[in-house]
């Protein structure tokens, strides 16, 4: 599913206005009526509604929404933000449509005490201010936008909450807090950023008939990778497959006191379905891993002071390596590294210390010949991006975009939505998993399942979203089931992912 910014959703509009001829009118009925039948699904007849519409075009689906549901035979009260003479264009058409119909309205100027009388709600349909919100919110909206947020009842956004820009990289000034948002056709942007997601409580999209044509003759697109994305691209395993076809690589880490992320990498790049496994690691680490990992197979690396000193004897023909977890922050980490960036003969995946180490050879990611995967949490993509981690979240996806772009690396930005960017700047968001997430080892364990991905037969792209939705899907099952979200450990997520392909393969 494509998300979109507001400019695409406008272009969107806009294409099917003029060059299909479907009219404006006509997208704001679809709208209007896709709205509120999917209302019906939730909401019963016998709740009071109020449904608030400013002057724009949010406000013109509010007109559509409110004459359908009437017609339906629910409670509908209709205020006005604005001064219905201000209303224009397509919104006023079903302004005069809506009282056509023998349907009243009342401006909220005429409602003596608005607050007061949203109180006999059970629920308020919020079709204020949608994608064409800018800067600070004027009056009456900032005062209408803190009654609603003081309702007690249930309060349903039209498309998006008022008050939300769609993009990235805006502030909020004052806007709607959700129960339940119904988006037109595509998602817009903000849903699935950190400062913004949660004005919209759940929220569902609903189809107008709107092409995908605009966005798909754009350079890039943005999508939502899913459950049924998953299911349908995830590879299947032949009867006659071997431990070769299902890939073999290599995970270089870990330094003496740190022996579990390489474990956790390894275990769960095997879960995850790695035809062979290799540690390299300090030799202080091998007897408890081997012990621990026993169907991976280990290559012992020099160590000083404690760290990997040089991994000059590992063999690179690997289909995929893995390098960074557990190594340490160490002067030597770099020369390492760029080894790696250079003998690779295959696909390198680089996470925690070693994106640490990357910074400084930064230049070297541009002459790779076979692709680069970085892992980065919000924390590491600051760093290599020399800002803030605030600044960074505040618009992920273009920096994501333009440090993919530049560098010609694939990024998996991780956090509550973890954004994959591929270095031609296409992007997709996973929004799978949960806060017992938020502990050591995660990052180790999504590195092993992304490593195991990478060498199945999929698209790169595709790899990497599956293991990224596999790896949250797995956590949530587990805190459903047998696990909460403050026990959950990194380790459980590994064998949960038993769980997660049995019921993908169902
Ligand atoms: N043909 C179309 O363009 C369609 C538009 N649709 C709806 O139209 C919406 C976009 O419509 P518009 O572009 O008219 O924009 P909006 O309805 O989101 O808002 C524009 C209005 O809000 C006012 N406004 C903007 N920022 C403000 C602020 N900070 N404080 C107070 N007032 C502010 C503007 O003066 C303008 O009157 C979509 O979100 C969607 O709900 C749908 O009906 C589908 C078809
Ligand atoms: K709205």
């Amino acid at each position: 599913m494509y998300f979109v910014t507001a400019q695409e959703m406008y272009d969107t509009d806009q294409y099917a206005i003029e060059r299909i001829g479907v009219e404006g009118k006509l997208l704001m009925e679809n709208a209007g009526r896709a709205v509120a039948n999917h209302m019906e699904l939730f909401v019963s007849d016998q709740k009071r509604i109020a449904i608030l519409i400013g002057k724009g075009n949010n406000g013109g689906d509010g007109f559509v929404i409110a004459r359908t549901l009437l017609q339906k035979g629910y409670d509908v009260e209709v205020i006005v933000c604005a001064s219905p003479s201000e209303i224009k264009g397509d919104a006023a058409y079903h302004r005069d449509v809506f009282r056509n119909s023998g349907f009243p309205f009342i401006s909220y100027e005429e409602i003596e005490n608005l607050e007061h009388a949203l109180k006999e709600k059970d629920v308020v349909v919020d079709a204020m201010l949608g994608i064409g919100v800018k800067g600070a919110i004027r009056p009456p909206y900032n005062q209408l936008i803190s009654f609603v947020n003081q309702f007690e009842g249930e309060v349903i956004s039209v498309d998006l909450p008022s008050g939300v820009p769609a993009d990235e990289g805006l502030e909020v000034d004052q806007a709607v807090q959700a129960d339940r948002t119904i988006v037109i056709q595509f998602p817009k942007v903000s849903a699935f950023l950190e400062h913004t997601a949660a004005y919209y409580g759940r929220w569902e999209v609903v189809d107008i008939g709107l092409p995908s044509t605009v966005i798909q003759s754009k350079k890039t697109q943005k999508r939502v990778w899913k459950k049924q994305d998953v299911s349908t691209t995830l590879p299947t395993r032949g009867a006659f497959s071997h431990k070769g076809k299902h890939g073999k690589g290599l995970v270089i880490g870990g330094a003496v006191a740190m022996p579990g992320s390489i474990a956790m990498t390894s275990r769960a790049a095997l879960r995850a379905g790695a035809g062979l496994l290799t540690v390299a690691t300090v030799q202080e680490n091998i007897t408890a891993l081997a012990s621990t990992v026993v169907e991976a197979t280990y290559t012992t690396l020099p160590s000083e002071g404690g760290y990997i000193s040089d991994i000059g004897s590992v063999d690179f023909s690997y289909d995929a390596i893995a390098m960074g977890m557990g190594m340490g922050r160490h002067t030597g980490a770099e020369t390492i590294l760029q080894v790696a960036l250079e003998q690779t003969q295959g696909i390198l995946l680089i996470d925690a210390d070693g994106l640490y180490a990357l910074k400084g050879i930064l230049s070297s990611l541009k002459g790779r010949h076979n692709p680069t995967i970085l892992t980065p949490h919000p924390g590491e993509m600051a760093t290599l991006l020399n800002v803030s981690i605030p600044e960074l979240l505040h618009q992920p996806f273009a920096y994501s975009k333009a440090f993919a772009e530049e560098f010609q690396a694939y990024i998996v930005l991780k956090g509550a939505f973890t954004i994959i960017t591929t270095p031609q700047g296409n992007q997709w968001v996973t929004v799978t998993g949960n806060p017992g997430m938020a502990k050591g080892g995660s990052g180790d364990v999504l590195a092993g399942i992304l490593l195991a991905m990478v060498m199945q037969s999929q698209s790169l792209e595709r790899a990497l979203c599956n293991g990224t939705w596999i790896h949250g899907y797995t956590a949530d099952l587990l805190v459903q089931h047998q696990h909460s979200t403050y026990d959950l450990l990194a380790s459980d997520v590994i064998e949960g992912l038993a769980q997660t392909y049995r019921a993908l393969s169902q």
